[in-house]
């Protein structure tokens, strides 16, 4: 039985009670390492911060290939149970294999949690190694729809009656003639809600206006599937109108005063909108984007995208700043409060149970915990840790690749280091 209290949900605030029972999921490959890094930090942090007042009661789930060697079941109800019950979980990564078996058990999670934000803050830290020249300009925070899309993984594999029968839908009775190999092809569906945009762009936007950002980028492939992505833009905008309009500017209202008055008077109204603090609301077409941020990072602050294009971004934008060894995430439905936080990178197989790989991205993804608990002593002794670990160059072996003069350690010894610098 684990000693300590739940944690509750009233009217969407969080009671944290001083013994908070905190589930976690230690996850398939490196995530035993990590986990056990992590964890040791993260009860150093606390102590530190507050003595014996708090401390967390964590309580191991399964999830992955330790559930299914247990249990026979890949995500136990138990488990899904037990997280709704105590709201807020952490979790390793979870292996999905490629081109069949299991479908993703992080997506499973995602989805019947309706966990509908997938967070994932990127900023740099002096004296990580980036393969760009100025990675101090990349401050952004992603916003990524994590419930739909074509990774809710409805497909039909090719050969089978079920992507024929499709198929034979999609040609008989909507008169589809675009697909090219229809006796080989695989089927996926890609379903993109105006709901499930709403509530995301929602979210979006009010984190924006709380933390002072100055815009939000809607990012989207709109051009080419008009009425997923592109409605994604649209709904976004529409929202933003409607539900923020003394808050915010967007583009849509732009290209309308342009339209109207020219583009003189729209630039004007944007600066005036700019000087009043109102958050500007914009999109930009996902190719272009990624290429734009590399190029203007700058430029770019919130970003509220769909499921598919807010993974790739993720990587992309976190090798910026040093690779997916410091990236970290949360999945929150800011609805009913729960929130599972968990690293933006996998099970990096070849790595498993060598003590090896960067904890940071598990370790930041619990300093977001720890801030959405508003326990910002230890989120702040944790960050600082961190810092002035890679300013004494002592580092795990992806950054000690890239960096000169570095001593390379352990998984585990980065978190004594961490530990030391608390
Ligand atoms: N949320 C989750 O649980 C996620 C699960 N996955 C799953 O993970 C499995 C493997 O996916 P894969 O595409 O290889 O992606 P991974 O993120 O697991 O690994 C890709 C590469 O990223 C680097 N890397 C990853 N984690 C770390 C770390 N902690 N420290 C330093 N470097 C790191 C390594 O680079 P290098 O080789 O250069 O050293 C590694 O080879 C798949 O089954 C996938 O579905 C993937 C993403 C998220
Ligand atoms: O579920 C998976 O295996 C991959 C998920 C992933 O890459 C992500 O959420 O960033
Ligand atoms: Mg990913």
């Amino acid at each position: 039985m684990t000693q300590g209290e739940q944690i509750t949900v009233e009217n969407g605030v969080l009671h944290v009670p001083d013994h908070p029972i905190i589930p976690f999921i230690e996850g398939d490959g490196i995530g035993p390492d990590i986990w056990r890094a992590a964890s040791r930090v993260f009860n150093a942090a606390v102590e530190k911060a507050y003595g014996d007042k708090k401390k967390i009661a964590w309580k191991e789930v399964l999830t992955g290939q330790k559930a299914f060697d247990l249990t026979g079941e890949w995500l136990p109800q138990e488990t899904l149970d037990a997280i709704k019950k105590y709201v807020i979980a952490i979790k390793g990564p979870l292996t999905t294999p490629v081109g069949g078996g299991i479908r993703s058990l992080n997506v499973a999670l995602r989805q019947q949690l309706d966990l509908f934000t997938c967070l994932r803050p990127v900023r740099y830290f002096q004296g990580v190694p980036s393969p760009v020249k100025h990675p101090e300009r990349v401050d952004m925070v992603i916003f990524r729809e994590n419930t739909e899309d074509i990774y809710a993984g409805i497909e039909f594999e090719s050969g089978t009656p079920e992507a024929q029968k499709v198929i034979n839908f999609l040609q008989n009775d909507m008169g589809v003639r675009k697909i090219r190999f229809p006796e080989t092809s695989g089927i996926g569906i890609k379903p993109v809600s105006k709901e499930g945009t709403d509530r995301l762009v929602r979210a979006a936007i009010r984190y924006a206006i709380s933390e002072g950002r100055k815009s939000v980028t809607l990012v989207h492939k709109g051009n080419i599937m008009k009425f997923t992505e592109g409605a994604f833009k649209n709904w976004g905008y529409d929202l933003a109108e409607k539900e923020f309009p003394d808050q915010t500017f967007t583009w849509k209202q732009f290209d309308a005063i342009a339209a109207e008055k020219g583009k003189q008077a729209a630039v004007e109204a944007q600066k005036e909108a700019e000087s009043e603090g109102r958050i500007i609301v914009k999109d930009a077409i996902a190719d272009n984007f990624l290429q734009q941020i590399l190029t203007r990072p700058s430029e770019y602050d919130v970003v509220a995208t769909m499921n598919l294009d807010g993974d790739y971004i993720s990587d992309a934008l976190a090798a910026q700043v040093g690779g997916i060894g410091i990236a970290p995430g949360a999945n929150i439905n800011y609805e009913t409060g729960i929130a599972i936080f968990e690293a933006t990178h996998g099970t990096a197989p070849k790595y498993a149970g060598m003590d090896k790989v960067n904890p940071s991205s598990v370790i930041l993804s619990g300093v977001l915990m720890f801030e959405h608990l508003k326990w910002y002593e230890p989120a702040k002794l944790i960050t600082q840790a961190i810092e002035k670990t890679i300013e004494s160059k002592v580092v795990t072996y992806d950054f000690a690749r890239l960096m000169d003069g570095a001593k390379e350690v352990k998984c585990s010894e980065f978190a004594d280091e961490l530990i030391s610098h608390l």
